[in-house]
């Protein structure tokens, strides 16, 4: 099943505190970002790509997607202050409908076996994300006192790709701006406007690289 895929590297990665986009750091033999393109450059059901970075560092990126071959982004967007304003503006710029996937640059560790999953269950549901069971016990801890441990028998971390029909994720993105709405992932939408979201289960490995000690683990998992 075909599908098109956001990838977001707008960011400022202040809790990587490098003093620069994390996306650009290096882990083995390219940077963050291309790690992360190269999986989809490499999946034959990936039809393009749509890059959303910052203004600021455009000539960097496309440097990079020169340097390293990546030839399916064919097109680069500015993003916003936010991760969400980042993933509309680059939902906007996107033409065909069908499966979209919106992706962290920031998770470089996916697989295309995960990806084909969640694309076929959105292509079922119109909705879906991997996900993975939490291992830990969470609680809700205020001013540094516990004030309730959470069932956990119900809690999954949630990662991304997350996948979605084009006209549907637009829909629940505009809605969520009409009731500004803030959100950390886009899955969070669609729930908003009512639709159900499948999950897939992902693989542990599929982390997102945030703070400095998950590019410790980074050349172990690529
Ligand atoms: N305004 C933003 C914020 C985040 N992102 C992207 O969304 C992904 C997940 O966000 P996160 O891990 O929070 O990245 P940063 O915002 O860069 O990190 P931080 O919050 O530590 O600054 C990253 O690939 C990041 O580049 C984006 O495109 N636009
Ligand atoms: C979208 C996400 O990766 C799902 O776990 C996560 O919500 C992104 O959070 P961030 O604070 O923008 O990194």
């Amino acid at each position: 099943m075909e599908y098109h895929v956001v990838i977001l590297a707008a960011g400022q990665g202040k809790r990587m505190g490098a003093g620069k986009n994390k996306m650009l750091l290096n882990v083995l033999d390219a940077p963050v970002v291309i790690h992360t393109l190269r999986t989809f450059e490499q999946d034959t059901a990936c039809s393009g790509i749509t890059l959303v970075i910052n203004q600021a560092e455009k000539d960097v990126f496309q440097d990079l997607l020169k340097k390293f071959h990546i030839k399916k982004v064919n097109q680069i967007v500015n993003g916003g202050k936010e991760r969400q304003d980042s993933v509309f503006l680059g939902l906007k710029a996107v033409s065909e409908e069908g499966i979209v996937l919106i992706h962290d640059g920031a998770r470089p560790f996916v697989k295309k076996e995960q990806i084909a999953k969640v694309v076929q269950a959105a292509d079922l549901t119109g909705a879906a994300v991997l996900a993975v069971p939490v291992k830990d016990t969470i609680k809700k801890v205020i001013n540094n006192k516990v004030k309730e441990t959470i069932d956990r028998s119900s809690l999954w971390a949630v990662q991304t790709p997350q996948a979605f029909r084009l006209s549907l994720i637009l829909k629940a993105h505009e809605y969520g701006r009409s009731i500004n709405a803030e959100v950390t992932d886009d899955a969070s939408l669609i729930e908003l406007i009512g639709r159900d979201v499948a999950v897939v289960q992902g693989d542990y490995r599929n982390i997102k690289i945030t703070t400095p000690e998950d590019l410790l683990v980074a050349e172990q998992y690529l």
